[in-house]
């Protein structure tokens, strides 16, 4: 543990005391992610009549984009049925923009997916026109990720390239070259999160998102530190660098979300 050293070595050498970073943003419709107060998403899950009546409601909050969760969908293989929803979703969220995910049981998600089966959905919905940003799941492989980045970037969809341990936190060094690797991989944004087993794994994966910011600041980055010990990560991004932070409407996703209400109050109080 502690590769990363934040007072001693990452201000001095990189001559970027103070506020100043150079961090590059992404804007999805009328949002920009990457500067100011982290965005607010939140994630609809369930079926489709689930996800459509949340969404119809989450509309009203203050989340800055929703991610559709469709590992958790119990019809989700069903391509067809999926894109109907899709455009359902678009009709309701309006600008607001949607990221659709499919979080794999290998990453801490529902679904069972061959690789084939993970690119024929990713593929068909980033065709679709109906959403504006994708996650994919970096462990799936070179082919697959570059593959879907490839298509997203024809179509004009922006990429999430995501990493999820439910286990443990690595070690900083080993976290860090993970960002390192999802950012030389061409994604837009970039999506660690962590299980800290300690207060010190809390420290390490915001020393890491803080090292990213002064280093390596051309893609901006998702960090989390899952369950009740991390709740400070999804809550001080804009200190240290992570611009997107999830939040529960009904139910929660991953443990520690903070609800979407609470977390805009909070995040707003922050930024002061
Ligand atoms: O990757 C993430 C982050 C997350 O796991 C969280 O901890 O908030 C929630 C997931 O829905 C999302 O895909």
């Amino acid at each position: 543990m502690g590769v990363v050293c934040l007072q001693g070595s990452i201000l001095r050498d990189s001559g970027k005391k103070g506020n100043r970073t150079d961090m590059k943003t992404v804007t999805v419709r009328n949002l920009v992610i990457g500067e100011g107060i982290p965005k607010i998403c939140v994630p609809l899950m369930g079926d489709a009549t689930g996800v459509l009546a949340a969404a119809d409601k989450v509309k009203k909050t203050h989340a800055d984009l929703v991610e559709w969760r469709i590992d958790t969908d119990p019809e989700a293989e069903c391509v067809e049925k999926t894109l109907k929803t899709a455009r359902a979703l678009r009709d309701i969220l309006g600008e607001m923009p949607l990221l659709f995910t499919i979080r794999t049981k290998e990453e801490g998600g529902n679904m069972a997916v061959s690789p084939k089966l993970y690119c024929e959905m990713n593929e068909a919905l980033i065709a679709s026109g109906y959403i504006d940003l994708v996650d994919i799941e970096y462990l799936k492989g070179k082919s697959v990720r570059d593959g879907l980045l490839r298509s997203a970037k024809v179509k004009g969809v922006q990429t999430v390239l995501s990493s999820h341990d439910f286990e443990k936190t690595p070690d900083g060094k080993e976290m860090i070259q993970r960002l390192c690797s999802m950012q030389q991989a061409g994604a837009d944004l970039i999506k660690l999160a962590v299980m800290p087993k300690c207060d010190e794994d809390v420290v390490e994966l915001l020393k890491v998102t803080w090292e990213m910011k002064i280093r390596h600041p051309d893609t901006p980055v998702i960090s989390i530190s899952m369950g009740k010990k991390g709740a400070l990560s999804r809550l001080g991004g804009e200190l240290f660098g992570s611009c997107v932070t999830f939040g529960a409407y009904d139910k929660a996703s991953a443990p520690g979300q903070i609800s979407v209400e609470e977390l805009y109050e909070i995040l707003g109080k922050l930024h002061g």
